[in-house]
């Protein structure tokens, strides 16, 4: 996604975040119709939550059942498909998502045509089919799956775990914490010379409306669904 006399956005996500997923593919999705050049910025949840004193939503109990229902329904109408895992504590919280997003950050860093495909591939693993996003093994199947040649994968996977790769996470995240973030996804358009900020995935029709466009829904006509 690039152009050089586009509006440039950022989305600030994180693939242990499944709102956040919903976000990423309709930002793809409506990159060419809004004329947006969408710039992903791969962030930490944990770390968000964090440094801004917001609670994981797993601390309340109604809350998590509401979640996996809106999530649900929220799978088939933006038409991404989303499955929570069977130990979504595990997954979630107790395993996250530090080794991931760092890889993500290092393909961002050396690879960036392929943060798209290779963030997907995480979001597939862990809110799709249940499978580890963490070990070694679990990464290079992701950079496999989104096309990065396997020396090259490797050598990324070795950036994750120099300062530089970590450094560059931290950075991100603080970017976004700038910005007014408590949690993910975060949208920031930048309009009129001024960043303008949203949370969550729900927030297209206020974006539309600030950017001059028509929001038409999750999946533009005649686009390729996920499910
Ligand atoms: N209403 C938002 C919810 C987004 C959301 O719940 N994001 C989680 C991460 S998956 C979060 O950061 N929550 C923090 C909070 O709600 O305070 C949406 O539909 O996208």
């Amino acid at each position: 996604m690039s152009g050089s006399n586009k509006r440039m956005l950022e989305l600030f996500y994180d693939v242990v975040s499944p709102y956040s997923w919903l976000g990423f593919e309709v930002m793809c999705r409506y990159s060419s119709a809004w004329n947006m050049n969408v710039r992903l910025r791969p962030s930490f949840l944990a770390g968000i939550m964090k440094e801004s004193g917001n609670q994981p939503p797993h601390q309340v109990s109604k809350k998590v059942i509401y979640m996996l229902n809106d999530l649900h329904r929220l799978a088939k109408y933006f038409q991404v498909p989303i499955k929570e895992p069977k130990n979504l504590f595990e997954a979630v919280i107790k395993k996250g998502s530090l080794p991931a997003m760092r890889f993500v950050t290092a393909v961002d860093m050396e690879q960036p045509d392929f943060v798209e495909l290779v963030s997907r591939e995480f979001w597939m693993r862990i809110w799709s089919t249940d499978e580890d996003i963490t070990l070694p093994d679990s990464i290079l199947s992701v950079a496999q799956k989104a096309g990065l040649p396997s020396t090259e994968a490797q050598r990324l996977l070795g950036l994750t775990k120099a300062a530089e790769g970590k450094d560059r996470l931290k950075r991100t995240t603080e970017e976004a914490l700038k910005y007014g973030s408590f949690g993910l996804p975060n949208i920031v358009a930048h309009v009129d010379g001024k960043p303008h900020m949203f949370f969550g995935s729900d927030r297209f029709m206020l974006l539309a409306d600030l950017l001059g466009e028509k929001w038409m829904g999750p999946v533009l006509p005649g686009q390729k669904s996920l499910l």
